[in-house]
């Protein structure tokens, strides 16, 4: 394989740096051009001072000029921001947008939960959904645009789908309760965000239907195959820096029991490079995860409740936006699915 020569838009923040800190591992990738808004003309240095084999690239405003030229381009940007810029590159360059502007197919879902005009819909860089009897991955494979789905979406969705595709839980009673680290959040201040307020306390927040990710994972259920869906979708910010833990319920089918729902989830699983389905009695927990582009899930049957239980662990930085970019990448340029993607946490 050639070197493939790749941008980062918005690298001074917290997924284009890790775009960057993933790649510097990729054998095949030489890094190109760096760019931001505001921190334009400053070193990444003083924005990720841990990236020290780039220290003193100096970051490009972001523009056509400076973008142009790669085999890959990726956006970090905020949402509303990647519609512009993507259509001043050219069809030959690969385009791998981690923000939300190209996940959904509905208009109708984007305005009512980001609000403005819909930029349109990229293939979904989710390489082990479930699509029919196939995978995402199959739909990957030498495209030039990408939508990257959103971290919260992807613990949801890699937790609760086998059990949707395979109609063993009512797709219309499924509730999702996470813990999430700040991170997700992005580096520029927030008030929810204050560190003498956030630390010490868990706080919920996009209550009651109203996060952005809800039409985003039942977009994502549909795909794998369910007919109505209905999802309550809870998001806790809790005080660590990265990761998800996310646990998905679910209303059990008539007669189903946990026999059964294991034997899909090893079904769906098993072959999965960066899903891993714990050994019985094992709960996965966000510590393992860090830094790796591995999501962990564990499964129990509530018989009272008669409830499928799914926990999931990622580091919403990696399998949640930027591992999950490259792994989708390696698909769309048809190398290796995992080239350069570790499986290998940080813990303790
Ligand atoms: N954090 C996470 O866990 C996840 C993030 N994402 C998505 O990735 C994208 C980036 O998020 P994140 O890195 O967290 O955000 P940050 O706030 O940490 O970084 C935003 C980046 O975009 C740049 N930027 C801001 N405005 C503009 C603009 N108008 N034109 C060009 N560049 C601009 C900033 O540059 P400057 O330093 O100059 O301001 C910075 O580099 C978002 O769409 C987010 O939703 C997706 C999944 C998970
Ligand atoms: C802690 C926190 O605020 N997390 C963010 C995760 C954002 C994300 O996954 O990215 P997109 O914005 O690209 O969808 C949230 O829940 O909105």
């Amino acid at each position: 394989m050639t070197t493939i020569t790749v941008a980062v838009a918005g690298a001074s923040g917290y997924a284009g740096g890790e775009v960057l800190r993933l790649l510097l591992s990729h054998p095949d990738v030489e890094i190109g051009a760096l760019t931001a808004a505001s921190s334009a003309g400053t070193a990444l240095g003083a924005h990720h001072p841990h990236l020290v084999p780039l220290a003193d690239r100096v970051l490009q405003p972001t523009t056509t000029e400076t973008l142009s030229g790669h085999d890959v381009v990726f956006l970090g940007l905020p949402h509303g921001e990647s519609g512009a810029v993507a259509a001043q590159l050219g069809d030959d360059a690969l385009v791998i947008d981690l923000g939300a502007d190209f996940r959904l197919e509905s208009a109708d879902d984007w305005t009512e939960f980001y609000g403005g005009e819909h930029a349109g819909t990229w293939p979904y860089g989710m390489p082990e959904l479930i699509v029919g009897a196939g995978r995402q991955r199959d739909a990957l494979a030498g495209v030039n645009r990408v939508a990257v789905p959103g971290c919260n979406v992807t613990a949801v969705t890699l937790g609760i789908q086998p059990a949707v595709a395979a109609g063993l839980v009512e797709a219309t009673d499924v509730v999702a309760v996470l813990a999430n680290g700040y991170s997700g959040a992005g580096k520029a201040p927030k008030a929810h965000l204050i560190a003498s307020e956030a630390l010490g306390a868990a706080s919920p927040y996009g209550v009651g239907g109203t996060h952005r990710h809800v039409p985003e994972i039942m977009q994502n259920l549909r795909r794998a195959g369910a007919g109505e869906v209905a999802v309550s979708f809870t998001p806790t910010l809790v005080p660590m820096a990265r990761g998800i833990l996310a646990t998905t319920t679910a209303r059990l089918a008539g007669g189903v029991d946990v026999a059964a729902v294991r034997a899909a989830y090893e079904a769906a699983y098993d072959d999965e490079p960066f899903i891993h389905l714990l050994p019985e009695g094992q709960w996965p927990t966000t510590a393992a995860t860090l830094g790796a582009n591995t999501a962990q899930l564990q499964l129990a049957v509530d018989e009272r409740a008669r409830r499928l239980v799914v926990v999931s662990a990622i580091d919403n930085l990696v399998k949640g936006t930027a591992g999950g970019a490259i792994q989708s990448m390696n698909l769309a340029l048809g190398l290796a699915e995992t080239t350069g993607l570790s499986t290998i946490g940080l813990a303790p």
